[in-house]
Protein backbone atom coordinates (compact mmCIF):
# COMPACT_ATOMS: atom_id res chain seq x y z
CA UNK A 1 0.00 0.00 0.00
CA UNK A 2 1.48 3.34 -0.85
CA UNK A 3 -0.44 6.50 0.55
CA UNK A 4 0.93 9.98 -1.27
CA UNK A 5 0.65 13.53 0.08
CA UNK A 6 0.38 15.58 -3.06
CA UNK A 7 1.13 19.58 -3.04
CA UNK A 8 -0.75 19.69 0.29
CA UNK A 9 -1.17 23.15 1.60
CA UNK A 10 -3.41 24.46 4.08
CA UNK A 11 -3.83 28.48 5.37
CA UNK A 12 -4.85 29.99 8.17
CA UNK A 13 -5.13 33.30 7.43
CA UNK A 14 -1.64 34.47 5.81
CA UNK A 15 -0.20 31.91 7.33
CA UNK A 16 0.62 28.32 5.98
CA UNK A 17 0.05 25.37 8.73
CA UNK A 18 1.19 23.54 5.36
CA UNK A 19 3.31 24.61 2.56
CA UNK A 20 3.31 22.55 -0.46
CA UNK A 21 4.02 19.15 1.63
CA UNK A 22 4.52 15.83 -1.00
CA UNK A 23 5.12 12.82 0.80
CA UNK A 24 5.20 9.36 -0.21
CA UNK A 25 4.23 7.13 2.31
CA UNK A 26 4.68 3.34 2.75
CA UNK A 27 4.76 0.18 4.67
CA UNK A 28 6.13 1.46 7.30
CA UNK A 29 6.96 3.84 10.21
CA UNK A 30 7.43 7.23 9.30
CA UNK A 31 8.62 9.84 12.40
CA UNK A 32 7.16 13.12 11.90
CA UNK A 33 8.57 15.63 13.91
CA UNK A 34 8.71 19.26 14.18
CA UNK A 35 8.47 22.12 16.56
CA UNK A 36 5.16 23.37 18.20
CA UNK A 37 3.67 24.78 15.16
CA UNK A 38 5.04 22.72 12.57
CA UNK A 39 1.83 21.36 11.20
CA UNK A 40 1.96 17.88 12.21
CA UNK A 41 -1.63 18.33 13.26
CA UNK A 42 -2.65 20.04 10.22
CA UNK A 43 -1.63 16.94 8.54
CA UNK A 44 -3.53 14.43 10.96
CA UNK A 45 -6.79 16.35 10.89
CA UNK A 46 -6.77 16.32 7.04
CA UNK A 47 -5.85 12.94 6.43
CA UNK A 48 -8.29 12.13 9.30
CA UNK A 49 -10.90 14.86 7.64
CA UNK A 50 -11.35 16.91 10.07
CA UNK A 51 -10.01 19.27 8.21
CA UNK A 52 -11.56 20.12 4.05
CA UNK A 53 -10.44 22.76 2.99
CA UNK A 54 -7.32 22.56 1.98
CA UNK A 55 -5.38 22.01 -1.66
CA UNK A 56 -3.17 19.36 -2.93
CA UNK A 57 -4.58 15.73 -3.24
CA UNK A 58 -4.47 12.35 -1.26
CA UNK A 59 -3.23 9.00 -3.63
CA UNK A 60 -4.10 5.48 -2.09
CA UNK A 61 -2.27 3.27 -4.51
CA UNK A 62 -2.05 5.75 -7.46
CA UNK A 63 -6.01 6.56 -6.82
CA UNK A 64 -6.91 10.18 -6.14
CA UNK A 65 -8.68 9.56 -2.48
CA UNK A 66 -11.13 11.09 -0.93
CA UNK A 67 -10.60 10.61 3.05
CA UNK A 68 -13.95 11.56 3.98
CA UNK A 69 -15.01 8.40 2.15
CA UNK A 70 -15.79 5.08 3.88
CA UNK A 71 -13.51 3.29 1.74
CA UNK A 72 -10.57 5.48 3.02
CA UNK A 73 -11.69 5.65 6.61
CA UNK A 74 -12.04 2.25 7.08
CA UNK A 75 -8.74 1.45 6.72
CA UNK A 76 -7.68 4.42 9.09
CA UNK A 77 -7.10 3.92 12.84
CA UNK A 78 -5.66 7.75 15.00
CA UNK A 79 -4.60 7.67 17.79
CA UNK A 80 -5.30 11.43 19.26
CA UNK A 81 -2.94 13.25 21.78
CA UNK A 82 -5.97 12.59 24.24
CA UNK A 83 -9.20 11.41 25.30
CA UNK A 84 -11.54 13.91 26.42
CA UNK A 85 -15.21 13.23 28.34
CA UNK A 86 -15.16 9.62 29.05
CA UNK A 87 -14.23 9.15 32.52
CA UNK A 88 -17.05 7.44 33.41
CA UNK A 89 -16.58 4.64 30.41
CA UNK A 90 -15.13 1.26 31.13
CA UNK A 91 -12.13 0.20 28.68
CA UNK A 92 -14.93 -2.37 27.63
CA UNK A 93 -17.52 -0.10 26.86
CA UNK A 94 -14.60 1.77 25.03
CA UNK A 95 -13.71 -0.52 22.83
CA UNK A 96 -17.39 -1.61 21.82
CA UNK A 97 -18.08 2.09 21.22
CA UNK A 98 -15.18 2.48 19.03
CA UNK A 99 -15.76 -0.72 17.25
CA UNK A 100 -19.18 0.16 15.98
CA UNK A 101 -18.21 3.37 15.23
CA UNK A 102 -15.91 1.74 13.02
CA UNK A 103 -18.82 -0.43 11.36
CA UNK A 104 -18.00 -3.67 13.01
CA UNK A 105 -21.79 -5.11 14.01
CA UNK A 106 -23.49 -4.40 17.57
CA UNK A 107 -22.76 -7.38 20.57
CA UNK A 108 -21.69 -9.61 18.02
CA UNK A 109 -19.12 -12.49 18.63
CA UNK A 110 -16.99 -11.31 16.21
CA UNK A 111 -16.38 -7.86 17.80
CA UNK A 112 -16.40 -9.21 20.78
CA UNK A 113 -13.52 -11.78 19.47
CA UNK A 114 -11.45 -8.55 18.05
CA UNK A 115 -11.95 -6.26 21.38
CA UNK A 116 -10.57 -9.48 22.79
CA UNK A 117 -7.57 -10.09 20.53
CA UNK A 118 -6.56 -5.96 20.91
CA UNK A 119 -6.67 -6.43 24.61
CA UNK A 120 -4.18 -9.43 24.66
CA UNK A 121 -1.66 -7.01 22.03
CA UNK A 122 -1.67 -4.46 24.54
CA UNK A 123 -1.84 -5.64 27.76
CA UNK A 124 -5.12 -4.97 28.75
CA UNK A 125 -6.90 -7.78 29.58
CA UNK A 126 -7.14 -7.49 33.08
CA UNK A 127 -8.09 -3.79 33.03
CA UNK A 128 -11.03 -4.31 30.79
CA UNK A 129 -13.87 -3.10 33.66
CA UNK A 130 -11.58 -0.27 34.95
CA UNK A 131 -13.25 3.19 34.25
CA UNK A 132 -11.19 5.68 32.26
CA UNK A 133 -10.71 7.71 35.54
CA UNK A 134 -8.89 4.75 37.58
CA UNK A 135 -6.92 3.99 34.76
CA UNK A 136 -2.78 5.72 34.81
CA UNK A 137 -1.37 8.04 32.08
CA UNK A 138 -0.09 4.69 30.48
CA UNK A 139 -2.95 2.73 30.50
CA UNK A 140 -4.92 5.64 29.27
CA UNK A 141 -2.71 5.42 25.99
CA UNK A 142 -2.81 2.12 25.57
CA UNK A 143 -6.61 2.07 25.51
CA UNK A 144 -5.79 4.85 22.92
CA UNK A 145 -4.06 2.77 20.85
CA UNK A 146 -5.44 -0.65 21.46
CA UNK A 147 -8.58 1.66 20.03
CA UNK A 148 -6.74 2.71 16.99
CA UNK A 149 -6.06 -1.30 15.99
CA UNK A 150 -9.38 -1.98 15.98
CA UNK A 151 -10.37 -3.34 12.61
CA UNK A 152 -7.11 -3.95 11.91
CA UNK A 153 -6.28 -1.12 9.35
CA UNK A 154 -3.88 -0.97 7.00
CA UNK A 155 -3.01 3.14 8.01
CA UNK A 156 -2.00 3.86 11.57
CA UNK A 157 -1.67 7.75 12.47
CA UNK A 158 -0.41 8.21 16.22
CA UNK A 159 -0.36 11.53 17.76
CA UNK A 160 1.81 12.02 20.06
CA UNK A 161 1.94 8.68 21.51
CA UNK A 162 4.09 8.65 24.83
CA UNK A 163 3.43 12.05 25.71
CA UNK A 164 3.50 12.04 29.70
CA UNK A 165 4.57 8.24 29.92
CA UNK A 166 7.53 7.42 32.16
CA UNK A 167 10.51 5.58 30.20
CA UNK A 168 9.64 2.05 31.09
CA UNK A 169 6.04 2.70 29.70
CA UNK A 170 7.66 4.87 26.66
CA UNK A 171 9.80 1.77 25.61
CA UNK A 172 6.94 -0.69 26.32
CA UNK A 173 4.68 1.34 23.79
CA UNK A 174 7.32 2.14 21.30
CA UNK A 175 7.83 -2.00 21.01
CA UNK A 176 4.08 -2.59 20.70
CA UNK A 177 4.11 0.37 17.94
CA UNK A 178 7.50 -1.80 16.13
CA UNK A 179 5.16 -4.63 16.41
CA UNK A 180 2.13 -3.59 14.42
CA UNK A 181 3.97 -1.83 11.56
CA UNK A 182 4.51 -4.80 9.56
CA UNK A 183 2.24 -4.46 6.47
CA UNK A 184 0.84 -1.03 7.61
CA UNK A 185 1.83 2.28 7.04
CA UNK A 186 2.33 4.29 10.86
CA UNK A 187 2.75 7.95 10.67
CA UNK A 188 4.35 8.70 14.10
CA UNK A 189 3.95 12.93 15.49
CA UNK A 190 6.15 13.47 18.22
CA UNK A 191 8.73 15.89 19.91
CA UNK A 192 10.46 13.55 21.58
CA UNK A 193 13.60 12.05 19.14
CA UNK A 194 14.11 8.80 20.99
CA UNK A 195 10.89 7.70 20.37
CA UNK A 196 11.39 7.35 16.54
CA UNK A 197 15.44 6.94 16.72
CA UNK A 198 15.02 3.13 16.39
CA UNK A 199 11.81 2.75 15.02
CA UNK A 200 11.10 4.91 12.22
CA UNK A 201 11.74 3.50 8.55
CA UNK A 202 12.32 7.08 7.49
CA UNK A 203 12.16 10.97 9.55
CA UNK A 204 9.79 13.37 8.14
CA UNK A 205 10.73 17.00 9.16
CA UNK A 206 8.40 19.77 9.19
CA UNK A 207 9.35 23.44 10.05
CA UNK A 208 6.68 26.05 10.22
CA UNK A 209 4.54 23.90 7.59
CA UNK A 210 7.44 23.32 5.21
CA UNK A 211 8.78 19.84 4.58
CA UNK A 212 12.04 20.17 5.06
CA UNK A 213 13.13 16.49 3.98
CA UNK A 214 11.85 12.86 4.37
CA UNK A 215 14.95 10.68 4.83
CA UNK A 216 15.57 7.31 6.73
CA UNK A 217 17.84 8.13 9.87
CA UNK A 218 21.12 7.23 8.52
CA UNK A 219 20.50 9.68 5.62
CA UNK A 220 20.16 12.32 7.83
CA UNK A 221 23.16 11.24 10.09
CA UNK A 222 25.10 11.35 6.97
CA UNK A 223 24.32 14.39 5.79
CA UNK A 224 25.32 16.18 9.32
CA UNK A 225 28.50 14.32 9.83
CA UNK A 226 31.11 16.88 10.46
CA UNK A 227 28.51 19.29 12.11
CA UNK A 228 28.87 18.00 15.53
CA UNK A 229 31.82 18.58 18.34
CA UNK A 230 32.00 17.61 21.55
CA UNK A 231 33.52 20.85 23.77
CA UNK A 232 34.69 20.21 27.34
CA UNK A 233 34.71 23.25 29.20
CA UNK A 234 33.49 24.58 32.65
CA UNK A 235 30.70 26.27 33.80
CA UNK A 236 31.97 29.92 33.37
CA UNK A 237 32.45 28.88 29.76
CA UNK A 238 29.06 27.24 29.32
CA UNK A 239 26.54 30.80 28.86
CA UNK A 240 28.94 31.80 26.10
CA UNK A 241 29.32 28.98 24.09
CA UNK A 242 25.61 28.33 24.57
CA UNK A 243 24.82 32.02 23.24
CA UNK A 244 27.83 31.40 20.18
CA UNK A 245 26.36 27.40 19.66
CA UNK A 246 23.65 25.47 19.02
CA UNK A 247 24.14 23.21 22.00
CA UNK A 248 22.12 19.69 21.53
CA UNK A 249 22.88 17.99 24.48
CA UNK A 250 24.78 19.44 27.92
CA UNK A 251 26.62 16.20 29.89
CA UNK A 252 28.68 16.24 32.92
CA UNK A 253 32.10 14.71 33.69
CA UNK A 254 34.37 13.92 36.06
CA UNK A 255 36.56 17.02 34.36
CA UNK A 256 33.96 19.38 33.54
CA UNK A 257 31.10 19.60 31.00
CA UNK A 258 30.79 18.05 27.56
CA UNK A 259 28.63 20.54 25.40
CA UNK A 260 27.46 19.10 22.35
CA UNK A 261 27.75 21.32 19.45
CA UNK A 262 25.63 21.53 16.25
CA UNK A 263 27.47 23.84 13.74
CA UNK A 264 28.50 24.69 10.48
CA UNK A 265 31.49 26.39 11.70
CA UNK A 266 35.06 23.83 11.74
CA UNK A 267 36.25 23.64 14.92
CA UNK A 268 39.80 22.46 16.22
CA UNK A 269 41.30 22.81 19.76
CA UNK A 270 42.66 20.62 23.08
CA UNK A 271 39.15 20.52 23.94
CA UNK A 272 37.75 19.79 21.31
CA UNK A 273 36.49 16.40 19.25
CA UNK A 274 34.13 15.73 16.12
CA UNK A 275 31.65 13.31 17.32
CA UNK A 276 29.17 11.26 14.81
CA UNK A 277 25.49 12.96 14.63
CA UNK A 278 22.33 11.78 16.45
CA UNK A 279 18.71 12.40 15.15
CA UNK A 280 18.84 14.63 18.08
CA UNK A 281 21.65 16.68 16.84
CA UNK A 282 20.05 16.11 13.34
CA UNK A 283 16.52 17.83 14.84
CA UNK A 284 18.54 20.63 16.73
CA UNK A 285 20.22 21.70 13.05
CA UNK A 286 17.67 21.41 11.09
CA UNK A 287 14.86 22.61 13.38
CA UNK A 288 16.57 25.37 15.09
CA UNK A 289 18.48 26.58 12.48
N1 LIG B 1 -7.74 26.57 13.77
C1 LIG B 1 -6.65 27.31 13.51
N2 LIG B 1 -6.76 28.63 13.26
C2 LIG B 1 -5.67 29.38 12.98
N3 LIG B 1 -4.41 28.91 12.92
C3 LIG B 1 -4.25 27.61 13.19
C4 LIG B 1 -5.35 26.74 13.50
N4 LIG B 1 -4.85 25.48 13.71
C5 LIG B 1 -3.52 25.56 13.55
N5 LIG B 1 -3.15 26.82 13.24
C6 LIG B 1 -1.79 27.30 12.97
O1 LIG B 1 -1.20 26.43 12.00
C7 LIG B 1 0.16 26.17 12.31
C8 LIG B 1 0.38 24.66 12.44
O2 LIG B 1 -0.32 24.20 13.60
P1 LIG B 1 -0.38 22.66 14.01
O3 LIG B 1 -1.31 22.56 15.18
O4 LIG B 1 -0.68 21.84 12.82
O5 LIG B 1 1.14 22.41 14.46
P2 LIG B 1 1.75 21.17 15.28
O6 LIG B 1 3.02 20.82 14.58
O7 LIG B 1 0.75 20.11 15.42
O8 LIG B 1 2.06 21.83 16.69
P3 LIG B 1 1.99 21.13 18.16
O9 LIG B 1 3.17 20.23 18.22
O10 LIG B 1 2.09 22.31 19.07
O11 LIG B 1 0.67 20.40 18.27
C9 LIG B 1 0.47 26.96 13.56
O12 LIG B 1 1.07 28.19 13.17
C10 LIG B 1 -0.89 27.19 14.19
O13 LIG B 1 -0.90 28.38 14.92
Amino acid sequence: MELELSHIRKQYGKNYALDDVTIPFTENIFGILGANGAGKSTLFKILTGNISKYSGDIYLDGEKTDVCKEAFRRNLGYMPQEVVGYPWMKVQDFLEYFAVLKGMPVRKKSTQLEIDRILEKTNLKEHRYKRFSELSGGMKRRVLFAQALLADPRILILDEPTAGLDPKERISMRNMIAEESKGRIILLATHIVSDIECIAYQVVLLKKGKLLGCKKPQEWLEELHGHVYELMCDYNEMEDLQKRYRISNIRQEMNGLAMRVVTDEKLSGKNISMVEPTIEDVYIYYLEK
